[in-house]
């Protein structure tokens, strides 16, 4: 077992909401600030951010903050914006073309969308794992390594080794393959191939990692290995997940935002959300009325 390795969130699946609760149908303040995000640091914070594809408006007036070194959760149905809002946190959205967007994000009270912002400097900070594992077509090392050294994190071999192994080792991988470096990345299981692709994105030592699906390719040990990861990572960097998963939210996120056509119905403790949602909305999709 790897030495950084933790004990593992306990599985829990998210409990049913208090049925006979009241359930308050006020506007949720933005954020669902609530004083619940009040111990940590705001790390990315949006207002009123819209997107749209063309002439189709994807996500409307979004404002929440995401905390620092957490793990937030974005949950909702199938098309209700979930991945245009976690793809405008590092501008991955501007490489279609077509597509423009309204209010702003910031991480750590800059501006993403600012004029002259470098974009490829954004990323660094601002790492993405998808779906699909997407390791290059060379080796172990080399798909860790190649972050390093385009952004030159590393001077030298040494130096780089250094940071091929950390990194290997924070994506809970190192023991697996530290003696087939050199072998082709393509030859691993799904599950190691999306760690490769986690050690990647945390060779150049980004501040968020946003996480798109990363475990819905994977079978149940492999989907295990990430959730235990993500809830390890969490001590040193903040992390944005979206998942079908409702359980999943549950077991590895601190806080939970529920999006639903393009807007956020709620966002709050994960717990608080899951038991006591303040929105019908939400309670109707955690409970499985709609999906
Ligand atoms: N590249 C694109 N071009 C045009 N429209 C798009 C594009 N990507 C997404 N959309 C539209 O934007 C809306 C939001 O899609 P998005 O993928 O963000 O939702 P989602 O909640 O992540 O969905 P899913 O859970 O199915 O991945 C949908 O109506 C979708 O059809």
């Amino acid at each position: 077992m790897n030495e950084i390795r933790t004990a593992a969130p306990q599985p829990t699946a998210p409990a049913a909401p208090m049925q006979n609760a009241a359930m308050t149908h006020a506007p949720v303040p933005p954020a669902a600030r609530a004083g619940s995000q009040a111990a940590t640091e705001t790390a990315i914070r949006a207002d009123d951010f819209s997107f749209w594809y063309g002439g189709t408006r994807a996500l409307n007036d979004i404002t929440l903050e995401i905390p620092e070194k957490r793990v937030t959760a974005f949950i909702g149905p199938s098309g209700c914006g979930k991945s245009t809002f976690l793809r405008s946190i590092n501008r991955m959205n501007d490489l279609i073309p077509g597509t423009r967007h309204d209010g702003d994000i910031t991480l750590r009270g800059e501006s993403v969308y600012r004029t002259g912002l470098d974009v490829v400097q954004l990323r660094k900070r601002v790492g993405m794992v998808f779906q699909k594992s997407n390791p290059f077509p060379k080796s172990i090392y080399e798909n860790v390594a190649y972050g390093a050294r385009v952004n030159g994190l590393a001077k030298g071999r040494r130096a780089l080794d250094e940071i091929v192994e950390r990194s290997l080792k924070q994506a809970a991988l190192w023991d697996e393959v530290s003696d087939r470096l050199d072998r082709s990345a393509l030859g691993l299981s799904g599950g190691q191939q999306q760690r490769l692709c986690i050690a990647r994105a945390l060779a150049v030592q980004p501040e968020v990692l946003l996480m798109d699906e990363p475990a819905s390719a994977l079978d149940p040990i492999a989907t295990q290995k990430i959730e235990e990861l993500v809830y390890e990572l969490k001590d040193h960097y903040t992390i944005v997940i979206v998942t079908h998963n409702m359980q999943q939210a549950a077991r590895v996120s601190d806080f939970t935002a529920f999006f639903y056509m393009g807007a956020l119905v709620e966002m709050g403790r994960t717990q608080a959300l899951f038991t006591n949602p303040r929105e019908e909305r939400t309670e109707a999709y955690i409970t499985g009325r709609f999906g």
